[in-house]
């Protein structure tokens, strides 16, 4: 069962649902991925990945209709540590593959007591306790069964959240995170990401992949990818009418690849709170929450292009415990106060969304208590709204009340529902040009306003914020502009080689026509002349008609997108005079230096 090691290499989010309109507000943009270096993407591209919906475009939602769906619930039993086998420990685990069925049996202490085995029923029951076992998963079997069908619903254009939760050392960073030997579902979901990004080969889809990573400790919200500094640096969280709960200033890094994604989440993992525990000698002490947007544009004819964005959140929860398990005094017992708090005010909201699905009348929003800790106020749209959700319930094999405890936590998580909605957008460029000279506008009203409160010394602090953040926005917004541009620009340049190459094959056939056999009864003078050469002579005139027209639609891109000093190389484009092509000139064209009517693109 050994798995091949993984590469050693170093390795804001807003869009409406699907049918609603605009307001892209800090859409994920900048890094554009395509594969446009689809010569280098092919050749490096794995052979067994099957994603035969992205070679078309972007993939319609095959099942799991928009609409209600229940929160995924898998169990993991982790295997026994070194002190665990050195205490001579008993395996308190059963689990069967088929029926799914998780069987937690008492110690025989309990037993004598006349404690009875518990049994629950979950989406997977993994079994990772013993390697050797017929029914073991590895890091592997878990992301297959997961992973891969949750980046399926991404790039569907659904939200995305696996969060792990359990007691201290049962093994949630090992299944999120996992070792640079046996990767675990978060770095193989970003691999995956990347792989089917280079696998698809529509040149009107472009890609965009932003990348954030904070931890919620002691009830503070900290970026993991900003260094540490000795004072400690909490963001804010706010709440935006039409997102619900967000970070205030959270870096979002654009990622081009996967060697540049690992890069930051090695990076984040640094920074990470963690601590030795009694329970676990590198415990995580805050919840981690790593998350990219995926953005993908598809461009159509005309200037219209279709927009799906969706955020792939992936959550280390820190651990349950209870304290004399831990042996925590001071700022560990306060630590494990605060850790305990954002898991009792999670196990109450995941009671209220399950009552809610039990009853089926969904209460007042107020009434669950997303509110009462941060980490459930942010996971507030991944716990009751628009996300598809897994739960991994992370399970020892030897403690028996923590696991129990963590599988009737889980057993009430199957119950919740959400309301997964793709989140796509129609956007023209017109639409797209106007949200840019908005925000330039935006930004010139604040610039002026940061002058005057300069100048009357007022706070122009929050000016100044706010107008960094417009700045940022429409950087992202412009860029993304290019990318569709440079989308535009590949897709006709790919509609240039197919008609010039019909083009060559129409003059071949005309330079060397295959004369016609026809029977003598019914062959007469006119149709020996007319009949072999108006056929070519239509097939070219269609040709030179579309030509003609494909060089006019292309030099209007050219002009729409890559205005002067967009630095993009691109001069020689559509630089011929416009008009017909006749036949000489046209051969002259395919047969000189310049095959390809426009080029250098
Ligand atoms: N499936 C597994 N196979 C082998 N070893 C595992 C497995 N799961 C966990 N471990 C090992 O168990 C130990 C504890 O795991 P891990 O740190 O993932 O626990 P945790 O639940 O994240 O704990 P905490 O809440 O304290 O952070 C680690 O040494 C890890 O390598």
């Amino acid at each position: 069962m050994s798995e091949p090691p993984y590469p050693q290499s170093p390795i804001g989010p807003h869009l409406k649902v699907l049918s609603s309109r605009p307001s892209l507000r800090g859409s994920a943009s900048s890094a554009s991925l395509r594969s446009s270096n689809t010569a280098a993407a092919a050749s490096t591209r794995p052979t067994n990945i099957k994603i035969p919906s992205l070679l078309a475009s972007m993939p319609p939602p095959l099942e799991s209709p928009p609409g209600n769906s229940n929160v995924r619930v898998v169990v993991r039993a982790r295997a026994f540590l070194q002190r665990e086998i050195e205490k001579g420990a008993v395996n308190l685990i059963e689990m069967n593959p088929q029926t799914q069925e998780t069987h937690l049996n008492p110690p025989s202490d309990r037993r004598a007591k006349g404690c009875e085995r518990k049994s629950f029923t979950f989406d997977n029951s993994f079994f990772s306790i013993d390697p050797s076992a017929a029914n073991y998963a590895s890091q592997e079997d878990i992301y297959n069964s997961l992973g891969q069908e949750f980046l399926d619903h991404n790039f569907q254009g659904y939200h995305t959240c696996i969060f792990a939760y359990g007691q201290t050392g049962a093994g949630k960073s090992y299944s999120m995170m996992g070792t640079p030997q046996q990767p675990g579902l978060i770095p193989r979901t970003c691999k995956d990401l990347f792989e089917r990004i280079d696998a698809n080969m529509n040149p009107n889809v472009t890609y965009t992949v932003r990348v954030s990573y904070f931890e919620v400790y002691n009830e503070h919200v900290r970026d993991l990818l900003v260094p540490r500094r000795d004072e400690p640096y909490y963001l804010k969280v706010r709440e935006s009418p039409t997102d619900g709960p967000y970070i205030k200033d959270l870096t979002e890094v654009p990622v081009r690849g996967i060697a540049e994604v690992l890069k930051w989440m090695k990076l984040g993992d640094k920074s990470r709170t963690v601590a030795s525990t009694n329970m676990n000698d590198t415990s995580s002490r805050s919840h981690a929450v790593f998350t990219l947007m995926l953005k993908q544009i598809e461009c159509h004819d005309g200037d219209e292009t279709t927009e799906r964005l969706a955020r792939i959140r992936l959550v280390d929860l820190a651990g349950s415990e209870r304290a004399n398990s831990t042996g925590a005094t001071g700022a560990r017992l306060r630590e494990g106060s605060n850790i305990n708090k954002s898991l009792t005010t999670l196990g109450r909201v995941i009671a209220a969304l399950a009552e809610d699905s039990l009853t089926k009348k969904p209460r007042k929003r107020d009434v669950i208590p997303y509110r009462d800790s941060i980490l459930t106020y942010l996971l507030k749209d991944s716990l009751g709204g628009n996300s598809k959700t897994a739960m991994i319930a992370c399970i020892s094999p030897t403690d028996y009340d923590e696991t129990l405890s963590t599988l009737r936590y889980a057993d009430q998580a199957k119950r919740i529902r959400t309301t997964a909605r793709i989140n796509q957008d129609q956007v023209s460029q017109a639409e797209r040009d106007k949200q840019i000279l908005d925000m330039q506008e935006t930004i010139r009203r604040l610039q002026m306003t940061v002058g005057e409160q300069g100048e009357r010394g007022g706070s122009e602090r929050e000016q100044l914020e706010l107008y960094q953040a417009e700045v940022k926005r429409m950087q992202e917004k412009m860029e993304e502009a290019r990318a569709v541009a440079e989308s535009k620009i590949r897709s006709l340049t790919m509609k240039n080689e197919t008609l010039t190459l019909h083009l060559r094959l129409a003059i071949d056939s005309l330079k060397n026509p295959i004369p016609a056999v026809y029977g003598e009864e019914d062959s007469t003078d006119e149709e020996e002349e007319e009949a072999p050469k108006s056929e070519m002579e239509l097939q070219l005139e269609g040709l030179l008609n579309e030509l003609g027209m494909f060089r006019e639609q292309m030099s209007g891109h050219r002009k729409q997108f890559l205005g002067e000093g967009m630095g993009m190389g691109m001069g020689e484009i559509g630089e011929e005079e416009e008009g017909e092509l006749d036949e000489e000139e046209l051969e002259r064209e395919l047969e000189g230096d310049g095959y390809s009517v426009y080029s250098g693109i």
